[in-house]
């Protein structure tokens, strides 16, 4: 039989009497021996020990504990609160109301007091009986161990357990048996602080650390941030809050909304703005748009402060950048010059086509204005805040078209960039596309392009989703689309597809009555608004043809107004006296016609060339003027002779180069024209070009 000295533990509760059970078994259980009885559960017969502990003097009273032999010493307990589980507590946020629940008075009040002297004294406790009305609602309960007293209404109830036997308790049944030399509580209590505070310290440690991470991460917003709680208590208020409202954080933390937001429409907007999500609200230098939302979990209220100022300027870098890389219409229909019946047809048409969301084709001859339309176009449509992204087909190389047009996915090809790339088609979506020189799309990109216009779908090259897209195309061509497609060049199906609507624009030689608006326009353009045109210059301009079209005229008076001395353009100013009596083949007529061998042919050539060690001179001059002709630079002679002194191990002399020019352009390659037209590099040259880069592949 066990010959030590017997506890008796006696509670109201079973789950108390467990607490306490355990409590002394881990403190002095190895000198005494502990039985332990609940009232409300014990049936059996008298309990008796050499001393009983009561964890409560209430239970004297009870009927029950009759049950308890008289004769036997009672120790009342005192209790404090198990700082096991005050960590849950120490996490509520400063001034929060809370219900401290029990269930007798005076438990209530023990508890409070307990938990006050263990330095939880952050909450506002509101003490709470059973059955007891509440006349504000609370959202926390805290209680020992009573969960059944909490109010049903209650959102979060915290159990922090039963309270545990204070030292003083303990030491007073050692003394009782005079053991109390035998057992070193206090180091033993010592040791379960100790753990405790390392637990406190590490807790307190992770939540520095969200906290400075929290406040970066506002701080890094650009907004201002405003959080408050359930009690009007302001939680979190960052650096950009602290200009807009001028008040600094370490003033604002931890204050009553009130005391520091002075304007009352604001703080009735912050406080009760449940009407409204956004108030607009100005200080002497801010004007700013307040956004406010609700965080039902916990009541708290978040606002941000928008300063619309910033807003508006990072819209206008955004636009700005949007335009530097072509993503915006630099054009609206006042910008096109002309008082011509045809020019003024050709607005009234756009602006009509305008309206719609139809595919447009635009014809017509080199330079009269057709990617200015299209401009015209989608800024006049429903599509205007849309991006607007002009392609020129010409200016790029055949095997990038597909994917500049498409995008690819990541590794889809060598040398494709990791990531994959969005193609043009994605970056126009909710706006329009303009498709220039559409004549010159290979079979494959034709394909592939009525696709879109049939599905309104795109997929990536090398990609297996279908991505669907809203873009508008308008196309533009300055070929004679039935001689391409009688020779097979270009699909029939494509062109009615694309020619849902049509828009031809006149050349200027067929309305030259637009001349003189066309210069006063070029002459403003150039700030010499100043400058008379001698009537003799004027009459020999209008008797020109213009193959060259507005370009021409355009390159033409800039040209002029370079040179001339004084406030008159005289006929000395004429770029080359020469210049108005020709008569300028058109570019079809240029391009010399292959037929059915061209292919061969063009690799004769490239053969040739190599046989002679011309090879790598020719497609050097040919990839100059491609060059140029992309940036819309005159291709001089005294120009590529410097580059190839630049690029090439030698200088050809300004001689040299004319033969290698007209070379060129008798084996149709490039086209010169007289005058300020220039040398332009034609399809075939191109294809030459091509061949070229895929042989180098
Ligand atoms: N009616 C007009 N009023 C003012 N400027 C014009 C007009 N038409 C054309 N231009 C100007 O002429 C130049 C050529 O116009 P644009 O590039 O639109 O022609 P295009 O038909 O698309 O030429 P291409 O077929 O060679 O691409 C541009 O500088 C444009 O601003």
């Amino acid at each position: 039989m066990d010959s030590r000295k017997q506890v008796g533990v006696v509670t109201g509760t079973e789950m108390t009497r467990v607490a306490l059970c355990q409590q002394l078994e881990e403190t002095i259980g190895d000198i005494v021996q502990i039985d332990s009885y609940a009232l409300d559960e014990w049936t059996g017969g008298t309990i008796t020990a050499d001393v009983i502990v009561v964890s409560s003097k209430v239970l004297l009273d009870e009927p029950g504990f009759q049950i308890v032999s008289p004769k036997v010493p009672i120790i009342v307990a005192r209790r404090i609160i198990n700082y096991n589980y005050i960590d849950r507590l120490l996490v509520i946020p400063e001034g929060t109301d809370v219900l401290l629940v029990n269930d007798v008075k005076s438990t209530v009040y023990d508890s409070i007091n307990s938990l006050e002297k263990l330095g939880v004294d952050h909450l506002n406790y509101i003490p709470h009986l059973p059955g007891e009305m509440q006349i504000r609602p609370v959202s926390i309960a805290i209680t020992p161990g009573e969960i059944a007293y909490v109010p049903e209404w209650v959102e979060k109830v915290i159990d922090i357990g039963p309270r545990l036997l204070d030292l003083s308790t303990i030491l007073e049944v050692l003394r009782f048996f005079e053991l109390h030399d035998e057992v070193n509580l206090s180091e033993k209590y010592m040791k379960k602080i100790i753990q405790l505070s390392r637990e406190l310290v590490k807790t307190n440690n992770e939540t520095l650390f969200l906290n400075s991470h929290l406040k970066k991460v506002i701080d890094g917003v650009h907004d201002g941030i405003l959080a408050i709680n359930a009690q009007g208590i302001i939680t979190a208020f960052n650096e950009n809050l602290e200009s807009i409202l001028a008040i600094s954080r370490e003033t604002a933390i931890g204050r009553k909304i009130e005391d520091i937001i002075i304007d009352t429409d604001l703080l009735y907007f912050v406080i009760n703005g449940d009407v409204e999500e956004n108030m607009l609200f100005s200080t002497k230098h801010y004007e700013v748009v307040v956004n406010r939302f609700k965080i039902i979990t916990d009541h708290s209220i978040v606002c941000t402060f928008k300063d619309t100022k910033k807003t508006i300027e990072i819209e206008k870098k955004l636009k700005q950048k949007m335009v530097s890389q072509g993503y915006v219409a630099k054009y609206k229909l006042n910008d096109i010059i002309g008082e011509s019946a045809e020019i003024q047809e050709a607005k009234q048409i756009a602006n009509k086509l305008a309206k719609t969301n139809l595919t447009v084709l635009i014809e017509g001859e080199s330079g009269t204005g057709k990617e200015l339309f299209a401009s015209a176009i989608h800024s006049l449509s429903e599509r205007r805040l849309g991006p607007y992204l002009a392609v020129n087909f010409s200016a790029l190389p055949e095997d990038l078209v597909e994917a500049e047009l498409f995008g690819y996915e990541e590794g889809s090809f060598t040398g494709a960039k990791k990531g994959g790339k969005v193609g043009l088609f994605e970056q126009a979506n909710g706006g329009t596309i303009f498709l220039d020189e559409i004549g010159d799309i290979s079979s494959k990109i034709q394909a592939r392009l009525l696709r879109v216009l049939q599905e309104k779908e795109i997929m990536r090259i090398g990609g297996n989703k279908i991505i669907p897209i809203d873009v508008r195309i308008i196309a533009a061509t300055n070929c004679n689309f039935v001689e391409m497609i009688n020779s097979g060049k270009f699909r029939v199906d494509l062109y009615h597809r694309l020619k849902a609507l049509y828009l031809r624009l006149p050349p200027l030689r067929e309305r030259i009555g637009d001349l003189p608006h066309l210069i006063r326009h070029f002459m403003i353009a150039n700030g010499k608004e100043y400058i008379q045109i001698d009537d003799d210059v004027l009459k020999q301009l209008q008797s020109y043809t213009w193959n060259g079209n507005i370009r021409e005229l355009k390159n033409t008076i800039d040209y002029m107004l370079t040179v001339c001395d004084g406030t008159k353009i005289r006929n000395s100013d004429i770029p080359n006296h020469h210049f108005f009596e020709m008569t300028v083949p058109s570019d079809e007529q240029t391009v010399k016609e292959y037929g059915p061998s061209k292919q061969e042919k063009l690799k004769e050539t490239l053969v040739d060339w190599e046989t002679n060690g011309e090879r790598a001179e020719y497609l050097f001059l040919l990839n100059e003027i491609y060059e140029l002709n992309q940036r819309k630079e005159l291709v001089g002679r005294k120009k590529l002779s410097e580059l190839t002194e630049e690029h090439l191990s030698y200088r050809l002399t300004e001689q040299q180069i004319r033969y290698r020019l007209q070379y060129l352009e008798d084996l149709g390659f490039i086209s010169k024209r007289k005058g300020r037209a220039g040398t332009k590099i034609t399809p075939d040259g191109r294809e030459l070009l091509m061949m070229d880069g895929e042989r180098n592949d």
